[in-house]
């Protein structure tokens, strides 16, 4: 295999049966997909507002776009002539049944980061590949109800200057570029691995006064900078495009925190454990990164109903496991900053 060949030839060469194992098809299946939104999206048509054609709200309790339900739909069109039973999306109250004798299930987030259609950033697509085993007689939501580990493939697409596919069979992470002259997504990296260290930290500041004491703390230390005990400087950036925020993290590392806080609804943060925690942490494992909840690993979650929401943390390895550190050990939360006093305060 060499950079520029494409998906196809990717997929055909990839061990269990090339381009006939139904993982294969099912990823084939999703990136025409993908090419077809990528072209609706560069048109811009439907991204003069980003406002709903006809106001909805989905399952998963947001406001839908028009642009949100167009992705569903072409999504499922194409799952539907692929070997899948079944699909659970963030746009469906239920899970859909396709092929019930099929052998995968597949968890998608159809189109991430709809707030940003009508301001023409990065948006994308989510989705994780499963195997579709339930017990006989048990609801088909029941397939769902296992850890992310179960995943055989995950992926995101962007949908930004460049159309990027980053996707795992579970052997690596790659990156993919859609070549519009030659009409298929092309190798462009292989292998991907998160970088180590970097300096930018992704979170949505504007909730600071909702967030935890453990998530202040790692903040503020973010914030004080060589002023205080991380002894160097940060960058903070904040897209609301979790697929963008992402794809930054594969290419230049880093840390995002999408975290519980005491809003209402937001206990468990924003983000979905099925179609967006789950496979991008496969991915990120699969690249050498991390993705917890705060402190348990992603992938070892075992979501109770589709639409769960959790607190999600992922990127560089050690910059993941330093925010556990700062829920489970109280040097790293306390005494070790100026603010020490203030926490202290906070946490009595
Ligand atoms: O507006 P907030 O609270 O910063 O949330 C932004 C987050 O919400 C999301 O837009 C949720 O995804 P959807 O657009 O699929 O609902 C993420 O992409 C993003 O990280
Ligand atoms: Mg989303
Ligand atoms: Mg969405």
């Amino acid at each position: 295999m060499s950079v520029r060949d494409s998906l196809t030839t990717f997929l055909s060469n990839e061990p269990g049966g090339g381009l006939d194992a139904p993982v294969a098809r099912a990823v084939l299946k999703i990136s025409q997909a993908a090419r077809g939104l990528s072209d609706l999206v560069s048109l811009g048509l439907l991204a003069q507002t980003g406002l709903p054609a006809i106001p909805g709200i989905n399952g998963g309790g947001d406001a839908q776009a028009e642009l949100d339900i167009i992705a569903n739909d072409m999504m499922l069109d194409a799952l539907s002539e692929a070997p899948v039973a079944m699909v659970a999306s963030e746009e469906l109250d239920d899970v859909a049944l396709l092929d019930t004798g099929a052998p995968l299930a597949v968890a998608m987030d159809p189109l991430d980061g709809s707030s940003n259609i009508g301001v023409n950033m990065s948006i994308g697509t989510i989705f994780g590949i499963r195997p579709a085993l339930y017990p006989m007689g048990s609801r088909a939501a029941a397939v769902f109800e296992a850890p992310g580990r179960a995943q055989q493939a995950a992926g995101i697409i962007v949908y930004g200057p460049q159309t990027s596919l980053v996707l795992s069979l579970g052997r690596g992470t790659h990156i993919f570029i859609l070549d519009r002259n030659r009409g298929e997504f092309v190798l462009a990296k292989r292998d991907i691995q998160v970088p180590r260290s970097a300096k930018e930290y992704a979170i949505n500041a504007s909730n600071y006064r909702h967030w935890d004491p453990p998530v202040r703390a790692y903040v503020d230390d973010c914030v004080l900078g060589a002023d205080g005990p991380r002894g160097g400087d940060f960058n903070m950036r904040w897209i609301a495009s979790l697929v963008a925020e992402a794809y930054r993290i594969f290419m230049r590392g880093g840390i995002f925190l999408y975290p519980g806080d005491s809003r209402p609804g937001y206990r468990q943060g924003r983000l979905r454990l099925l179609y967006e925690a789950a496979p991008l942490a496969f991915l990120l494992e699969q690249a050498g990164g991390a993705a917890t909840d705060g402190q348990t690993p992603i992938l070892d979650l075992v979501p109770s109903s589709i639409h769960q929401r959790t607190p999600l943390v992922f990127g560089s390895v050690e910059k993941v496991e330093r925010v556990a550190k700062y829920h489970t050990d109280p040097h790293y939360s306390a005494e070790r900053s100026p603010l020490f006093g203030k926490r202290g305060l906070l946490r009595a």
